[in-house]
């Protein structure tokens, strides 16, 4: 076939007019130029942009955005003054119905081209009541700014450099004071900031927490070792923040991306705070994974728990199961649940959970699910009936995978924040016995491009 395009004007640096007519999975806007796709950042499908072409492939390539020409009817004005800057958020332009279709699509088509599925039982995707205001915890990088001051933010997009914030449109709104009073005091206490380039340097990173149904925060400063005075200034926040339930200091004196080290102390109140999720206490520590928006995790484990329909006599075994989140709902449904979890503080929180609630049908074992998910399920005394999988973005290693079908349970359920690992993984679990039921897509984080998605899988009968 012959390209359309004028080679002449697929150059770096031209000038083009581009309507925009989708949204890519990382959040770009985009536009068809002759027979060549282009991607532009801030752009909202509908809108008509004057682009100039930056980075150029033989079949896209990559344009800025120099001034709109049309704006779509679904480009609203974003609530975030910094939405231009800011990497956290990608969507804040476009309105939330548009965002939640681009979501959906997402899951559909990953599922399509990655999973080859050719029909998809997929749901209408559950949108979020509250499109602001979700994010229960937030982890800022700390940088010093100027005359001084503390900087605290995400990084500018494909950058490390932070976008200062003195309050997020998306985190809950209790961690706005908390926000704004720690960069005050940590500048008057002149701790030393950590840069990342040269290695030095203390103070890391604020990490903020917030219970959504009891209000309970917990403050964290994460470093690389010892910061003066840091007890006084703990017992000060404790004393000022009736919300504030403990502080802590985590350290992390590595050279890494990775946020949190391997050492958590509570210096102030206590190491946790404590949520109630469907009904159910639960303890949460600062470096325990809990998911972001609690109000859609509470109903999407709703759904869950509907569509499993548990009857009371089933095994069932939640692979990468953090502090019983799913765990523990799922025990009071069954005869037995077992939890497994690589973090020990998470293994360990996920029992005491259990305790807190009274669930003595509950297992926890600390460890990789690829080394003991087939010792586990064949220590059961009667045979798996449900495994449920959650596990992080990149997915299954192929041995859980192959495993659980050597394991054989009925049902199948995945959890998963990452459509295209989702869908690999769902590729060969129907390979090898398995068809997919539902695919029930939600939207646990608004304003972003990140979807989560639950599927149900049982096993086909021949
Ligand atoms: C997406 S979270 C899900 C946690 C929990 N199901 C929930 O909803 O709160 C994934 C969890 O898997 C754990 N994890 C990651 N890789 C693992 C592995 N190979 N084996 C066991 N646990 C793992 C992480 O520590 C994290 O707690």
């Amino acid at each position: 076939m012959t390209s359309l395009v004028d080679k002449s004007l697929w150059q770096q640096g031209q000038v083009i007019d581009l309507k925009i007519d989708d949204l890519s999975n990382s959040g770009d806007g985009v536009g068809r130029w002759q027979d060549r796709v282009v991607f532009v950042t801030d752009a909202v499908p509908g809108d008509t942009l004057q682009v100039r072409l930056t980075r150029l492939k033989p079949a896209y390539g990559y344009g800025k955005k120099l001034q709109i020409l049309e704006p779509s009817p679904d480009r609203i004005r974003p609530v975030c003054i910094v939405a231009d800057k800011c990497g956290g958020c990608q969507w804040q332009a476009v309105a939330y119905s548009k965002q939640l279709q681009a979501k959906e699509s997402q899951v559909q088509s990953a599922l399509e081209r990655i999973g080859g599925f050719e029909t998809v039982p997929i749901r209408p995707i559950l949108g979020a009541p509250n499109p602001l205001a979700y994010r229960n915890k937030v982890t800022y990088p700390l940088a010093r700014g100027p005359g001084g001051t503390v900087k605290a933010g995400y990084y500018r997009r494909g950058t490390h450099q932070i976008v200062n914030l003195n309050q997020c449109p998306i985190q809950h709104e209790s961690l706005n004071p908390l926000l704004v009073d720690a960069k005050e005091a940590i500048k008057a206490q002149g701790w030393s900031l950590y840069n990342e380039q040269k290695h030095q340097g203390r103070l890391r990173n604020l990490a903020l927490r917030v219970s959504q149904n009891t209000g309970q925060t917990l403050l964290t400063l994460v470093t690389t070792g010892y910061l003066p005075n840091v007890q006084g200034q703990a017992d000060q926040w404790l004393s000022e923040h009736s919300s504030l339930v403990g502080v802590c200091l985590n350290i992390n004196p590595e050279r890494t991306n990775k946020v949190f080290g391997e050492e958590t102390r509570c210096l102030a109140g206590r190491l946790y705070l404590e949520e109630i999720f469907l009904g159910l206490r639960l303890r949460i520590q600062p470096t325990t994974f809990f998911q972001v928006n609690t109000a859609q995790a509470e109903t999407l484990v709703s759904l869950v728990l509907e569509h499993l329909n548990l009857k009371g006599n089933e095994t069932v075994i939640d692979a990468y199961c953090g502090i019983g989140t799913l765990s523990l709902p799922l025990a009071q449904r069954a005869a037995h649940c077992v939890g497994i979890e690589f973090h020990p503080e998470s293994v360990a929180q996920a029992r005491q959970n259990a305790a807190l609630n009274g669930l003595k049908n509950t297992e926890f074992f600390a460890g990789a699910v690829e080394k003991l998910l087939l010792e586990i399920s064949a220590q059961q005394s009667s045979p798996v009936d449900v495994v449920v999988l959650d596990p992080p973005r990149k997915g299954c290693d192929r041995i859980v995978l192959e495993t659980l079908v050597e394991i054989g349970p009925n049902r199948i359920v995945y959890m998963s924040c990452n459509p295209s690992t989702l869908a690999r993984d769902l590729k060969i679990l129907c390979s090898n016995g398995y068809g997919l039921t539902m695919v029930q897509p939600a939207d646990f984080f608004p304003q972003t491009t990140h979807v989560e998605c639950v599927t149900f899988l049982e096993k086909a009968i021949f």
